[in-house]
């Protein structure tokens, strides 16, 4: 099958990277990684770039990444950098014979900096090209709620695979979303779950830790968006930061399709993954600040996982978001997500609610 292994190689490099971030956290509760309440978000991306752009670059050494992050600061701050270091030496998978598909330990803390800043790449439509967001919502992760881990492969401007390791989403694809979804999660059994996709092959989730190379793919499940026929009902996701994402119009676009349930808020990713499991209905982000551009990296994975789950994903316009034009959508405003067959009843209420404005 077309990305087997560059799929396999995403859905292991995530899952380790997705093991740092629950230490990094871990850490910080117990307050020994530092009382500045931002540093445990940059040690997290940091140290999660660093290994995932290292599986990359040993499995596919001419592929190029678009990664959040670039270590200059990190060069000046050798606390901090050595703090990383510490953690990322150490960090394994369960299973040997996938940490050594990922290429085994990265060997020295300079090599490590010098990994983090092959994320540079300018994008674009031509060749074989990773987004990477190592933690996608990055207020849900100091929480304690929502955070996703992200990578996609797009190939000639087109999303071929996409991998998003959420460890605070339910493994279960059934339970229910919850209003309080973003607020801080506790980290109990049954939470931590992996969406892939691969273009033309469909969408899964599968429990994001006890998995490895050798082992066998139980775990495995197909999911779909939800079967909702009535958009009345629908359940909507929306981001918790005011500022990213318009509450305001949120609420009149649901108000002209009927819909009284409140909306779910959770930060990151974690959105898309929930509507393409059907635990969510729609996924709106309706721009506050016009001079925004979104970014490829939180966005390019969750929409090849709701589409090939059965989801429609466009800007506010009904256009396919672009993902080959560089490290942004510069092309983009917006986004909405949805089941395909009430994607276009919806996309006409956000137009009106924004002509009317
Ligand atoms: N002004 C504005 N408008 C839209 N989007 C913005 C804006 N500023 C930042 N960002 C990006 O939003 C990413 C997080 O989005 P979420 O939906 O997860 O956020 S949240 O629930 O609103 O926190 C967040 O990703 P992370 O930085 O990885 O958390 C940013 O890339
Ligand atoms: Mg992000």
């Amino acid at each position: 099958m077309a990305y087997e292994k560059e799929l396999q190689v995403a859905q292991l490099a995530v899952a380790r990277a997705a093991i740092l971030t629950k230490a990094v956290f871990h850490e910080k509760a117990k307050g020994t990684v530092s009382k500045d309440d931002k540093s445990p978000v940059t040690i997290g991306d940091f140290g999660a770039q660093a290994l995932i752009i290292a599986a990359i670059k040993h499995n596919f050494p001419s592929d190029e990444v678009v990664g959040e992050e670039e270590a200059s600061s990190l060069r000046e701050q050798k606390d901090l950098s050595s703090t990383i270091w510490n953690l990322v030496k150490d960090v394994k998978l369960d299973d040997p014979e996938s940490d050594a598909l990922l290429g085994g330990p990265i060997r020295s803390e300079a090599e490590m900096l010098d990994i983090i800043d092959m994320g540079n790449s300018a994008g674009g439509n031509k060749g074989r090209i990773w987004a990477l967001d190592p933690i996608d919502g990055t207020k849900g992760f100091l929480r304690g709620g929502q955070y996703a881990v992200c990578l996609a492969l797009i190939v000639d401007g087109d999303v071929k695979v996409g991998v998003l390791g959420c460890p605070n989403l339910p493994i279960d694809d059934r339970e229910p979303l919850t209003e309080d979804m973003g607020a801080a999660a506790s980290d109990a059994e049954g939470k931590g779950v992996l969406f892939s996709a691969v273009l033309g092959q469909g969408a899964t989730s599968q429990p994001l830790t006890r998995r490895g190379a050798s082992t066998d793919s139980t775990g495995v499940r197909p999911i779909h968006v939800s079967k909702i026929s009535d958009v009345s009902e629908a359940v909507m996701c929306e981001s918790v930061e005011p500022g990213h994402s318009s509450k305001g119009d949120n609420a009149l676009i649901a108000e002209k399709l009927g819909i009284t349930r409140k909306p779910v808020q959770m930060d990151s990713q974690a959105k898309y993954g929930s509507v393409a499991r059907g635990a969510g209905d729609l996924y709106l982000r309706l721009p506050v600040r016009k001079d925004y551009i979104e970014k490829i990296w939180d966005h390019a994975a969750g929409d090849l996982i709701v589409r090939e789950a059965g989801g429609q994903v466009t800007d506010v316009a009904g256009n396919r978001l672009n993902f080959g034009l560089g490290r942004t959508l510069t092309e983009n405003k917006g986004v909405i997500a949805a089941p395909a067959n009430v994607h276009a009843q919806v996309l006409k209420a956000v137009q009106e609610v924004l002509n009317s404005k």
